[in-house]
């Protein structure tokens, strides 16, 4: 863990690629990886989160996956973090040591959605019992009440973590509250946290109040734009960072209209890298052709600021 590279800058929040029958696509990971580097720019994923349906794989599948792009990550990914939480308690022990085993380089935890915390104390609890299984692999709790219902504020979670998960490195916060991700960076500046941000249509905001790199799901199709505005950013030029927020954030918000989650990314990513990421599986259902058509014309229209 000492000579870790800080994670920063941009993560994409994986797509599962499946087959046309519904199954984990293997094979087609390696190529992806590729991608994200050499097209996006990306150097980072974040492996069976939201965007991966990590939810609705079974145990088995998401250890092929963390496995695969462990593997096809090897001297070409910085960071390959695991995300193992689960409803049952034994089931995200067992997939921590899984990712500390074949060697992730962090693992992220989401709250229990079923039966919630509603408590600090119990959410803690739960994180020490995963997170003690993985004891030299860095953890980032992953903060999403959109999805999980879980509406404990980061700010107090964060209070005395350190003491009682020693591998605490960060979060990734999937959250709109910016003021929760502004005292939770302001209360931790002594230490030496990662805050990643998770709602990439306003991405520029959280790194106003110190963000330092984000996770998500339009990093996949849209890191290369991103880093450019991460890059003009540090510059900074805040007029060209802006534009680029402004630009992703108008694909965004149309395809947002037209109903938007993972089934679209998927198609969207798709057809934007060439690479068949398949359909999603239920209880979602795969994108219409009109979303895809609509999406392409839409993407294909804009003009981003360097010219591409
Ligand atoms: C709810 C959800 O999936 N959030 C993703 C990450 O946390 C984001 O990357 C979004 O997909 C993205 O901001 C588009 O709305
Ligand atoms: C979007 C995101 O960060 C996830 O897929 O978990």
């Amino acid at each position: 863990m000492t000579s870790r590279k800080k994670l920063q800058g941009l993560v994409a929040a994986t797509i599962t690629p499946m087959t046309p029958d519904g199954q984990i696509n293997l094979p087609v990971i390696r190529q992806y990886v590729d991608y994200l580097v050499n097209k996006q720019t990306v150097k980072n994923v974040f492996v069976n989160g939201t965007t991966g349906e990590g939810l609705s794989l079974s145990i088995q599948e998401r250890k092929q996956l963390a496995e695969e792009w462990v593997c096809q990550g090897k001297d070409k990914l910085d960071h390959v973090i695991i995300h193992v939480g689960a409803l049952s308690l034994p089931e995200s022990q067992e997939l921590a040591r899984h990712a500390a085993a074949i060697g992730a380089g962090g693992i992220a935890v989401i709250a229990p959605f079923f039966f919630k915390p509603t408590k600090k104390d119990e959410l803690v609890s739960l994180l020490q019992k995963v997170t003690s299984e993985a004891p030299d692999v860095p953890f980032y709790y992953y903060h999403i009440p959109s999805l999980t219902g879980v509406k404990i504020r980061v700010e107090e979670l964060l209070e005395g973590i350190k003491e009682r998960i020693p591998t605490f490195q960060g979060v990734k916060f999937s959250d709109t509250d910016l003021l929760d991700l502004a005292q939770c960076v302001h209360k931790n500046e002594a230490q030496q946290l990662e805050f990643l941000y998770g709602v990439d249509e306003q991405l520029l905001g959280a790194l106003a109040v110190g963000a330092n790199g984000a996770v998500g799901s339009t990093y996949n199709y849209l890191g290369r734009q991103t880093n450019l505005m991460l890059e003009a950013f540090a510059k900074p030029d805040l007029a060209l960072a802006r534009k680029y927020q402004f630009l992703t954030g108008e694909f965004l918000n149309f395809v947002i209209k037209l109903g938007f989650g993972v089934a679209q990314t998927k198609a969207v990513m798709t057809f934007v890298s060439g690479i068949p990421m398949g359909p999603p599986r239920l209880p979602l259902l795969g994108a219409s052709e009109e979303f895809i058509a609509k999406a392409k014309a839409k993407l294909d229209s804009i003009v981003w600021p360097d010219g591409n």
